[in-house]
């Protein structure tokens, strides 16, 4: 089956707005695993744009409370800065269950594609080494859209157990209606993937209208991270009613 974690820093950015501590990240997360949520997800930036160091920590606590998974998304090519220690120096004081790593930068609005395997693999591979030491399973973000048939190979030689099939290409090809082609090039990354002995996840713009489809096409998938979806539809719905809905498209997969 496929697990979800929800990803909250969306909740961060409306605190961050005004300030002070409401709306709270750690009770959004609690209601959401109140709600049967599997784990929880956060992407902190050095930019501290939305979660921060001290949310990281409270979120590590809170899903050790809960016995569900906390999975840290981040660039360890980042330097340290003021409030943000760096993502492995992250990792090392909170030991998440899942370290997903994404070659984001301050200057890109979300994560807009994934490792480049081939370039990336020296420098990728003592880091993987060192989230492994400290017991983390370790993911890889990855773009599915291309036709590289050694992608996935290359990313299991780095060490990785898992990749993150990077969705929004998906997304948007299903936003426009036109989603068979492209669907058809993540069910071949997937394989790819499973082939050379990953694990597969899934994330980014995936909601309750493009979900369904994704996962009927996309064999085994483990686990989707979802948060600003998610969150705007809670807006209306309510966090847990929402969540309960996500569960739902899971289960009828
Ligand atoms: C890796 C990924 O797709 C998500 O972490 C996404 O980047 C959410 O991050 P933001 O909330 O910063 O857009
Ligand atoms: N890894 C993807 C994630 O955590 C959430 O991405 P999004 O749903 O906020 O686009």
């Amino acid at each position: 089956m496929t697990v979800l974690s929800v990803n909250v820093n969306k909740i961060a950015v409306l605190r961050n707005s005004r300030g002070g501590r409401e709306p709270d990240v750690v009770r959004a997360a609690r209601a959401c695993l109140d709600a049967g949520a599997h784990g929880i997800t956060v992407h902190p930036r050095p930019d501290a744009r939305h979660v921060r160091a001290d949310d990281v920590y409270a979120l590590a606590e809170l899903t050790r409370e809960y016995g569900v998974e906390f999975n840290l998304e981040g660039n360890p090519f980042a330097p340290p800065r003021a409030g943000y220690p760096g993502f492995l120096a992250l990792c090392e004081q909170v030991r998440p269950a899942q370290a997903t790593l994404v070659p984001d930068g301050d200057a890109q609005l979300t994560s807009d594609h994934g490792f480049d395997f081939a370039r990336d693999a020296t420098a990728l591979r003592p880091l993987v080494a060192q989230l492994k030491a400290m017991h983390c399973r370790v993911s890889l973000f990855a773009d599915a859209d291309g036709e590289d048939p050694d992608d996935m190979r290359r990313a299991a030689a780095i060490g990785a157990d898992r990749i993150e099939l990077y969705t929004g290409p998906y997304a948007e090809a299903h936003a426009a209606g036109d989603a068979a082609p492209m669907l058809a090039r993540f069910a071949a990354a997937a394989r790819r993937a499973q082939t050379a002995g990953m694990a597969v996840n899934a994330g980014h713009d995936l909601s309750q209208d493009n979900l369904g489809d994704f996962l009927a096409a996309v064999p085994n998938v483990q686990e989707v991270s979802i948060g600003h979806a998610l969150i705007g539809e809670a807006l209306y719905a309510g966090l847990e009613a929402t969540v309960r809905r996500y569960l739902a498209i899971l289960a009828t997969v």
